[in-house]
């Protein structure tokens, strides 16, 4: 039993790979590298360089490897990104989707795992946020990620296939053993904005809004550990090989930090007090959003290890630290757009 990863030399995916070829699995990978990196894979691992709607590619690499689950990562992921170009996000998202999920039918691929977004609920009327709340997403990335798993839900219903759609909160953090992490040019995540001041790549970090009704007046997330969001995984493919249902699962803690207290907690484990300012709202941002993790903590074996925010931010740090190391120390972007 082998399993397909796509989008495998990504942030996450890498660390799916990992983890998976840690616990003894097979996999394969499938990634167009345009927005990878190979130098993140095990060796061992064989990657495909092309593309994961490439139906001929796909089939060949089902049949070549009996794969029996596949999942899948691959895909476009920044949100702003997606309000210039909707078209781009429907494409990489929804219709690549629906190329890999033809292959799949075709190759008899019995399982399913789909990297969705917590990008789907829009605003939420209630916090913590339930899987059964309405989807009303703000953006043609979460919309896009929605159309995926309405098309998914239904294409496993008419071919016999079982999934697991996780909808990731806050993804942060980096491998423990520094294998692997946010490499990403020009992300915009807090905690990498947050890192990179900290280790003097930007001149300061800006405060998006501090007029919310929260606590501190800050945004509030939920950080997810990447090292835990794949154990997740794990846990679901182990389910789903258990013969469990269908199913939609939120992937967070189900604890908020504000936009304040992450930055806080950067500054505390990386001992350098840099400028913080206070800049007005993003436009777009939801106020508070934090997962309902009810479902994902009954349903699936799964135990989190790293649910501290220092541990989050210091593992972020330590890798953004050997990033810097290996890019020779030089700053390579300007400060916060
Ligand atoms: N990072 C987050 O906070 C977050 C939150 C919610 C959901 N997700 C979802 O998780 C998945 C992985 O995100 P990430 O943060 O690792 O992003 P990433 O950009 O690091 O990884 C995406 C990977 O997919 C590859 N890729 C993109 N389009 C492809 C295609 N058509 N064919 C083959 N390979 C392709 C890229 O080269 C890259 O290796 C995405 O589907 C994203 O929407 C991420
Ligand atoms: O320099 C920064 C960067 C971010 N923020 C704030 O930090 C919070 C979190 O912002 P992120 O950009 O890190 O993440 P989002 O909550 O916007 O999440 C969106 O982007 C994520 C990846 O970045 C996931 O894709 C997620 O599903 C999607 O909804 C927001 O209030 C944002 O305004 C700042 O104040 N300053």
């Amino acid at each position: 039993m082998t399993v397909l990863v796509t989008g495998g030399a990504g942030y996450i995916g890498s660390h799916m790979v990992h983890a998976l070829a840690d616990a003894g699995e097979s996999v394969v990978v499938i990634d167009n590298l345009s927005t990878g990196f190979s130098a993140f894979l095990p060796e061992s691992v064989p990657l495909f360089i092309g593309d994961a709607g490439d139906e001929n590619l796909v089939e060949g690499v089902i049949a070549q490897h009996q794969i029996d689950s596949i999942i899948h990562f691959a895909g476009s992921v920044v949100v702003p990104d997606s309000m210039r170009d909707p078209l781009g996000y429907y494409r990489n998202n929804t219709m690549t989707t629906r190329s890999l999920l033809n292959a799949a039918v075709k190759g008899g691929v019995s399982r399913f795992i789909f990297s969705s977004t917590a990008a789907v609920y829009g605003n939420p009327d209630q916090v913590p946020v339930p899987e059964i709340a309405p989807t009303r997403p703000l953006s043609p990335y979460g919309s896009s990620k929605l159309m995926t798993e309405i098309m998914l839900h239904d294409v496993a219903s008419a071919h016999g296939m079982g999934y697991v759609v996780l909808r990731y909160f806050n993804v942060a953090g980096a491998d423990p053993q520094g294998r692997c992490g946010l490499a990403t040019v020009g992300a915009t995540h807090l905690l990498k904005i947050a890192v990179e001041a900290a280790t003097g790549q930007r001149a300061k970090i800006d405060v998006f809004g501090t007029d919310y009704p929260t606590p501190d007046g800050s945004c509030v997330r939920d950080f997810i550990h990447v090292s835990d969001l794949v154990e997740a995984h794990r846990s679901a493919l182990s389910y789903l090989r258990g013969g469990g249902q269908s199913v939609t699962l939120n992937c967070g803690y189900g604890r908020g930090y504000s936009v304040l207290e992450t930055i806080e907690a950067v500054r505390r484990v990386s001992m350098r007090n840099f400028a913080v300012a206070y800049a007005a709202r993003r436009p777009g941002d939801i106020t508070a959003m934090v997962a309902d993790t009810g479902r994902l903590r009954s349903l699936l074996d799964w135990t989190p290890r790293f649910e501290d925010l220092e541990t989050i931010a210091s593992h972020a740090l330590a890798w953004e630290e050997k990033l810097f190391r290996e890019r020779g120390g030089l700053p390579r972007q300007a400060e916060s757009a």
